[in-house]
């Protein structure tokens, strides 16, 4: 239910921004939770602070033509989203997928605005990308387009101004290609320009595990908070990109043990845990489907089961970490009847609305993307940190302020929720903690 005032500005929302699906569910899941904030805090409606908010500060779209191997001209369609930069620079992922259009960016750059906010380092929101398919293509191809895209996107770009990472479909690869071309043009070796680059140049310690690593440190804050552990626990995760992957070794570390992965053909059973040498091997060096795991695998009994949710596999903690809508709610009614205590979202946005509510309603510990997942960007932050520096951390050390970081998101969306009345809801207290932190940035900024 929407409070009256924000009802109106979420109309609105839906007015100006015709079709966007995933941005008006982004805006409303964060309107949903703001509520109460606006009765201990008039001044932010007085100012219009979330009208704002929603409207992003600047939307580029841009025509990114290449050449395939066959000689033929390709035109693909480019964005970035410069959504809010009260905090900090703005800074997000970049998205590679077909599905990409204007509607899924914004819900990546306003879900960005609120986690980068989480994270207490002086990081503003955005995100972009593009609706290239890097799915058949040769390494060459990738690059040239990599190239291209690159060449409109530098001029939005820079240190001080927006600093892009990955997203699904751009990784190490993509951004070494992506940071060269910017470097070719501009003539400067400008290294906070870009986050997730390879350790060679200038790249960080632990970005990469990041994302997935920071998701288990999340949930297993979330079990110790209920006086449980990761220790002999039954877990799926979704996906078996680079959020999926850091989140089986980190889980594994913690004591988990995940039986099923998947990808977008489907997913994999393996009773006895998931061989993540044999996965990383499958999926980061020969980039093939996970049927190439299970065949690998032979007859140590793993499964592959082709065209499937992943989300019909009983497991007691649930990890999504593949892409946005992913768990509907008839998959979040079979996941409670199966036993699931925890989520942790890896991905952005991967539970609906009707889902979210089967989770709260059954005492799911519910862990939102924007808090959950924020060790990635929080880690990018920590790159940049190094980079304008010129230093260089020990994994060890990375991984501690990690840990750490994502110990005092848990802490402060608990104690959040706590203040507002609303004990043990995650979202709330991920949304409003979030919120307030810009809305007060925006505030002392004057009229921007
Ligand atoms: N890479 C990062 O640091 C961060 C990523 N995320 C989010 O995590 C999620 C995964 O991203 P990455 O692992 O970086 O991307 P990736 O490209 O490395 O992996 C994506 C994975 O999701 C699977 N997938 C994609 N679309 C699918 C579909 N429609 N159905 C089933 N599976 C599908 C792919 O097969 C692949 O296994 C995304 O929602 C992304 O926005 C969130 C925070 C940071
Ligand atoms: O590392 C970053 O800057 C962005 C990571 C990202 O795209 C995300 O948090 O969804």
């Amino acid at each position: 239910m929407l409070h009256e005032k924000l009802s109106t500005i979420y109309d609105n929302v839906l007015r100006r921004n015709p079709g966007e699906i995933e941005f008006h569910q982004a805006v409303r899941e964060v309107l949903e939770s703001i509520g109460p904030v606006l009765g201990k805090h008039p001044e932010y409606a007085e100012s219009k602070i979330i009208e704002r908010i929603c409207e992003p500060e600047r939307q580029i779209i841009f025509r990114v033509p290449w050449e395939d191997d066959q000689g033929e001209v390709q035109i693909n369609r480019g964005f970035r989203v410069e959504f809010n930069s009260a905090l900090g620079p703005y800074k997000g992922g970049l998205r590679f997928h077909p599905s990409v259009y204007l509607g899924i960016i914004k819900f990546l750059g306003f879900e960005q605005i609120f986690k980068n906010s989480l994270t207490g380092l002086p990081i503003g929101g955005g995100k972009g990308g593009s609706d290239f398919d890097p799915k058949g293509r040769s390494q060459r191809e990738i690059m040239r387009f990599c190239q291209s895209f690159m060449t409109e996107l530098y001029r939005h770009i820079g240190e001080y101004t927006d600093v892009p990472a990955g997203d699904i479909g751009v990784g190490g690869r993509e951004v070494g290609y992506l940071f060269g071309q910017y470097k070719r043009i501009t003539n400067r070796y400008e290294s906070g320009v870009i986050t997730g680059k390879g350790l060679s140049f200038g790249g960080a310690q632990v970005r990469t595990e990041a994302t997935g690593y920071g998701c288990a440190f999340f949930v297993e804050e979330m079990l110790k908070a209920r006086g449980t552990s990761f220790e002999g626990k039954r877990v799926v995760v979704s996906g078996s990109g680079n959020v999926a992957i850091y989140t089986i070794e980190k889980v594994r570390q913690l004591g988990g043990v995940v039986v099923a992965c998947s990808d977008s053909s489907g997913y994999v059973v393996d009773e006895k845990g998931i061989d993540l040498d044999l996965l990383k091997q499958v999926k980061e060096v020969e980039r093939k489907r996970l049927s190439a795991y299970a065949a690998k695998r032979g007859g140590d009994g793993a499964v592959f089961v082709p065209g499937r949710s992943v989300w019909e596999v009983d497991c007691e903690v649930a990890m999504p970490s593949a892409t946005q809508n992913e768990i509907t709610g008839k998959d979040a009614e079979r996941l409670v009847r199966g036993g699931c205590v925890a989520v942790g979202e890896g991905a952005n946005m991967p539970t609906m609305p009707e889902a979210i509510r089967v989770f709260v309603d059954a005492g799911v510990a519910f862990g939102p993307g924007k808090a959950a997942n924020a060790g990635g960007v929080a880690t990018s932050a920590l790159e940049m940190q190094q980079n304008a520096s010129r230093d260089s951390w020990t994994f060890e050390f990375s991984e501690r302020r990690l840990r750490e970081i994502m110990r005092d998101i848990h802490d402060r969306c608990l104690s959040t929720a706590d203040e507002y009345g609303l004990a043990g809801n995650y979202v709330a207290g991920a949304n409003i903690d979030g919120f307030k932190r810009v809305a007060d940035a925006m505030l002392a900024l004057g009229l921007i």
